[in-house]
């Protein structure tokens, strides 16, 4: 039975550490992985591919019901992303594309379309899932919710690293911006915004080491599902 699969969810803003952190939690315990944010980047990359605009729900809705992606684990153990048979594991991470997901995510059609693929991801033992609406909405009845955030800064200066140490060339006021333009877009939104779950565990990770974040999660999940 589906719905007596346990659920982990981690919703926050951008550069919180919500990826990092969910991927040792589902390692740690052997479940199952969903990084929401990825399949909104990889729609972000297919508008880019048919060149539809990102201002008109309409067409973009039959893009998100039928999108061909894989997610892949090579034969080195990395995890890669597979756009209509293209590799784009390292363009969807981009702050180009994180900008234009955060935009096609705005549309209410568009996330519906994109719902049971995500819940898709609900397989025994059990599912880490992290995004924005993990817990709020796509895994309401998760017994376990998580809201992980930090400073504005403190994201900014993480994404810098993370970007520099992927060769691409960013500037941290460039980020700054981009990084509270998304946050002022996700929270303000109609439909999803981005607000802690009720009854979730709020985590201010600014100054905290990932293995600080993550202990604390699973100190929460050992409470709460035994
Ligand atoms: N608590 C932390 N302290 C320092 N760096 C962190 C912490 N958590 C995550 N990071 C780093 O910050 C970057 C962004 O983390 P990520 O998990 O991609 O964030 P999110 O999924 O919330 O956007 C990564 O390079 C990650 O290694
Ligand atoms: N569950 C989710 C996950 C992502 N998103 C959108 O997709 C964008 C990219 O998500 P992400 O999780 O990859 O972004 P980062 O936190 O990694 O920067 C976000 O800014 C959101 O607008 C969403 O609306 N709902």
């Amino acid at each position: 039975m589906q719905e007596n699969i346990p659920v982990i969810t981690i919703d926050g803003p951008s550069g919180a550490g919500k990826g990092t952190a969910a991927r040792l939690v589902a390692e740690q315990l052997g479940w199952q992985l969903l990084d929401s944010g990825a399949i909104y980047r990889v729609l972000a990359v297919a508008t880019q591919y048919h060149h539809l605009s990102v201002e008109e729900e309409e067409p973009l809705i039959p893009i998100a019901a039928h999108l061909d992606v894989q997610f892949e684990i090579s034969s080195d153990g990395e995890s890669r992303v597979i756009l209509e048979g293209e590799d784009v594991t390292d363009h969807i991470r981009t702050e180009e594309i994180g900008a234009i997901a955060s935009k096609v995510a705005a549309f209410p059609r568009v996330r519906e379309a994109l719902l049971r693929r995500q819940r898709a991801f609900k397989v025994s033992p059990g599912l880490v899932a992290d995004g924005r609406d993990m817990g709020t909405v796509v895994f309401t009845d998760a017994p376990v919710k998580v809201f992980l955030t930090a400073s504005a800064e403190e994201r900014a200066q993480r994404r810098f690293n993370q970007l520099k140490e992927k060769g691409f060339d960013v500037k941290i006021t460039r980020l700054l911006d981009d990084i509270r333009q998304r946050d002022e877009r996700d929270q303000s939104r109609k439909v999803a915004p981005l607000v802690p779950a009720e009854g979730a565990l709020i985590v201010d990770s600014t100054e905290l080491s990932i293995d600080e974040v993550v202990g604390k999660i699973l100190l929460f999940a050992n409470e709460k599902l035994t």
